[in-house]
């Protein structure tokens, strides 16, 4: 019998998660005829220990219901493992990139019908360190103010909550030195940030970069010169309409290998928690892991 592990974070998507629960061992169960084990988890890294046992037992499934940082945590566990089981990712949170990207509906109870899918996508992971990241590394003064959008302003504000911290940050000026090598070339100059995206989705902005897609064995990069107020609105206008990387105070990239360094302690964030300090080493992991989505595809 084929078998499933649902990892859940009870404390998501405003306390009904346990609801959509029930409703997903369900459909798991008799329609799809899984024999399923739940994992709810309780604290930081649960997930990620809940996923190695699944990789470990050969679970045929694993499906994430939580946020973005249940999801980080959950293919974290698929990190270096010989057996990937195939993931199915219900969105209880308030950004949801990565289902974003892949066209998962964001309503979870389309999304729970999307899990009995016959299509699965092969997907890039990213590897930063000694991590996976699924959807963008941010590194410079910038993506530290972005690890303190607390939950609340992100609840009520969505993606603006971002953008209004990235606007703060960015009229206050703190641009720090970076050296980033990719690919065998170099840039260096002082920037307050630098992204790497697998995804066009990047903090609930879809349109961040339209050329980035979930298979393309690429890592997107964007390099933001040092601003002021006047260009820093031209850039957010380019950010919000799509052509973010054809403005004058933005260098735009790709490469399969990016390392980023400063003589200054930065700090990054990754799929939207705080990351680790530079030096940061990242490539990509083209088709690494394999993603449920739905039916009809236009990615
Ligand atoms: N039972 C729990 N109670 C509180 N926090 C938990 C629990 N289980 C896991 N966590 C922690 O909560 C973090 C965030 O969870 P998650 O992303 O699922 O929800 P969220 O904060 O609602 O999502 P988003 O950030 O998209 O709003 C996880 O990275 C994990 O460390």
């Amino acid at each position: 019998m084929k078998r499933a592990m649902i990892i859940i974070n009870p404390s998501s998507g405003k306390e009904l998660a346990l609801e959509y629960l029930q409703k997903v061992e369900q459909l798991l169960r008799s329609e799809a005829g899984y024999d399923v084990v739940v994992n709810e988890t309780a604290k930081e890294l649960d997930a990620t220990n809940f996923c190695i046992s699944a990789c470990e037992d050969c679970f045929d499934l694993v499906v994430s219901i939580g946020g973005d940082g249940t999801l980080h945590e959950t293919i974290n566990g698929l990190l270096d493992q010989k057996h990937r089981p195939l993931l199915g990712i219900v969105p209880l949170g308030t950004v949801n990139d990565f289902a974003r990207a892949l066209q998962i509906p964001l309503d979870p109870d389309e999304a729970i019908r999307t899990l009995t899918s016959s299509q699965v996508k092969d997907v890039d992971m990213g590897r930063l360190n000694d991590q996976l990241f699924a959807n963008v590394v941010a590194a410079g003064s910038l993506a530290e103010s972005l690890s303190s959008v607390s939950s609340e302003d992100k609840s009520k504000l969505g993606a603006f909550a971002y953008f209004r911290e990235g606007l703060r940050e960015l009229v206050n000026n703190s641009a720090a030195p970076l050296r980033i090598e990719y690919d065998g070339e170099v840039w260096e100059g002082d920037s307050p940030l630098f992204i790497a995206t697998l995804t066009n989705s990047v903090g609930g902005f879809e349109k961040i970069a339209p050329e980035a897609t979930v298979d393309d064995g690429l890592l997107h990069g964007f390099i933001f010169k040092d601003l002021n107020l006047f260009n820093t609105l031209a850039v957010g206008a380019s950010l919000l309409f799509g052509h973010l990387k054809d403005h004058q105070d933005v260098i735009y990239f790709t490469a399969r290998h990016i390392q980023v360094t400063s003589n200054q302690p930065v700090r990054t964030n990754v799929d939207g928690e705080e990351g680790p300090a530079l030096p940061i080493d990242m490539h990509i992991l083209p088709g690494h892991i394999k993603v449920v989505v739905p039916e009809v595809q236009v990615v």
